[in-house]
């Protein structure tokens, strides 16, 4: 059934800043504002404060791309749910369950459902859609395309996902029976062996002929589908780490002779070397180091951006906020243990070892840079005890179940204890993000900065640290420190939007990370 999709759209509002710093032309915005910052030198137990302010201009292209988004892991729950989203969305599809009727909606999306501030007027606050604050792609106009090692059309992938309801899967098949995955690399050691039961769809011959032929799926599908940019994005199981080898994957020059001679080279970095290769932006959504420092310098070298890592969707989300709250209000975190079961593909692929590591890793170091900025709490090093677990219990499918306990030290030998118990269909928490990912990096392609002084507009630095929000495990450029706190991984997203009318942007320290190096 239809719903009048038209209520989508009344939604959205047209934003035009009265201001003498913004210029609008034709084709771009045009922001002038102070970059105010601080420059801190300490000294033992002397701390010496010089305000910075640095005048920019911000230059933002008004044209929305047609934009073309290609998944790896396109069969998946993530893969099939948020292509099906989009349609149903784009369908305006509503659809009968015992709860009622239910209408597509993009809930859990930064920029499709939520709001920012932009002043007070006659009535109060001010409070806008994120996607109305600047000209960007809205999900319901991408065209999805992607790979799997397994065959299986979208129909049924979604149908095997057990994601979405059965009444709106049946209004979707005609849709999602058409979609094919493409061959993909598959490399078995990378992922769990019980995985190898799915790849009935793999591509042969050398690491050389596969990236080339990665290459030539994204030349032949930007053609195709007519779309005027691809963003290639990993949502594909997670791949257990791999070494950083002097000789095979530290420089981008090894990275591509180690390719050539066949070396140990993972998948996921062998599609982050053809779309690099091809000038497409790429996003790691799983956990593992897929960015060796040999693709890090490859995208530099090409001006392409590169994001991730591993979806930040919920317990992890939940994380950076809480215990954000708890060190932030002067409470002291000793203790978190984060258990949670699953039993959808990706907890069967996490069952393995090496693949759960990858994922305890980045759903362990969320709190770090949290405890660190508080030598009051904590001494040089020290840490709350932290356990991560995740088991796979196949009946549960898609609906993780999550059970947290935060124990912290509070006022004079107190303690205090938060449970949490948190069910959610993990990969309606992921869809959102993955459309937040790929339409937040689209934007950054058509922005360009001028520092004072400087001759020409340069891009942000190719590592897009702006993503922090979107990621467990932030990848950020080399040198600068990683922020997982929630809030401030927030308002840097909405700072760098809001630059077009804020005269003076407060110091944010994410921000430093995008003026290009
Ligand atoms: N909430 C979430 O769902 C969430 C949050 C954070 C991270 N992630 C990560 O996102 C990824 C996908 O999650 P999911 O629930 O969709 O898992 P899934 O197992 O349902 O989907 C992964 C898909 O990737 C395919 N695949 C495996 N190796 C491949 C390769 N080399 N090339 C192409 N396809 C390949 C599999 O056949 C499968 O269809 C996982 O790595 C997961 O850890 C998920
Ligand atoms: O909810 P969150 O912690 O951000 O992320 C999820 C984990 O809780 C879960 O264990 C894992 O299987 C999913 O892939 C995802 O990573």
């Amino acid at each position: 059934m239809f719903s009048n999709s038209l209520q989508t759209f009344t939604m959205s509002v047209n934003i035009h800043i009265n201001s003498p710093n913004v210029k609008y032309t034709d084709t771009h915005i045009f922001a002038k504002y102070s970059y105010e910052s601080t420059s801190v030198q300490q000294d033992g137990s002397n701390i010496t404060v010089t305000p910075r302010s640095t005048e920019m201009t911000f230059r933002t292209e008004r044209r929305v791309p047609r934009l073309g988004v290609m998944l790896v892991g396109w069969g998946g729950n993530n893969g099939t749910t948020v292509t099906a989203a989009v349609l149903a969305n784009k369908l305006g599809l509503t659809w009968r369950t015992k709860n009622g009727e239910m209408k597509a909606n993009y809930y859990g999306s930064l920029l499709q459902s939520s709001t920012v501030c932009l002043g007070s007027g006659l009535e109060g606050e001010v409070n806008v859609p994120f996607r109305d604050v600047l000209p960007m792609v809205h999900p319901n106009n991408i065209v999805f395309d992607g790979w799997d090692i397994s065959s299986m059309d979208l129909g049924r992938a979604m149908e095997r996902a057990k994601v979405l309801d059965w009444s709106l899967q049946e209004q979707l098949r005609p849709y999602m029976s058409c979609l094919k995955p493409r061959p993909s690399i598959y490399i078995p050691e990378f992922i769990a062996a019980n995985q190898e039961s799915r790849a009935d769809n793999v591509l042969t011959g050398t690491l050389t002929e596969q990236v080339e032929q990665i290459r030539a799926d994204i030349r032949d599908f930007r053609q195709s589908s007519g779309v005027d940019k691809v963003i290639v994005l990993w949502t594909a199981n997670t791949e257990r780490f791999c070494d950083i080898v002097p000789g095979i994957n530290d420089t981008a020059k090894n990275l591509l002779a180690a390719i050539q001679a066949g070396a140990e080279v993972s998948p996921s970095t062998l599609f982050a070397v053809a779309s690099i290769l091809e000038g497409c932006a790429y996003i790691n959504g799983a956990p593992q180091n897929t960015f060796v420092p040999g693709a890090v310098e490859l995208a530099m070298q090409r001006g392409v951006f590169i994001a991730g890592d591993d979806f930040k969707s919920g317990q992890t989300k939940i994380k950076s906020v809480l215990v954000d709250f708890l060190v932030s209000a002067g409470i002291k975190p000793t203790s978190i243990v984060s258990y949670n079961h699953l039993g959808n593909n990706d907890g069967k692929n996490l069952s393995a070892p090496q693949q759960f590591r990858s994922k305890e890793i980045s759903k362990s170091n969320v709190v770090d840079d949290i405890v660190q900025s508080n030598p009051i709490l904590y001494k040089p090093g020290e840490k709350p005890d932290h356990c991560v677990v995740i088991k796979y219990v196949p009946y549960v499918g898609d609906s993780k179940r999550a059970m947290d306990e935060y124990t912290s030290e509070i006022m004079m030998g107190g303690l205090n204890t938060i449970a949490m118990h948190n069910t959610c269909e993990d990969s309606l928490l992921a869809s959102p993000i993955i459309l937040d990912l790929v339409i937040l990096t689209e934007l950054c392609q058509r922005v360009s900065i001028k520092p004072q002084g400087e001759e020409d507009f340069q891009s942000f630095h190719s590592v897009l640290a702006l993503l922090s929000y979107l990621c467990k495990a932030p990848m950020v450029p080399s040198g600068t420190p990683v922020i997982n706190a929630f809030f401030r991984q927030r308002a840097c997203i909405e700072n760098i939007m809001r630059c077009e009318f804020k005269k003076n942007m407060q110091h944010t320290v994410l921000f430093d990370f995008f003026v290009c190096a």
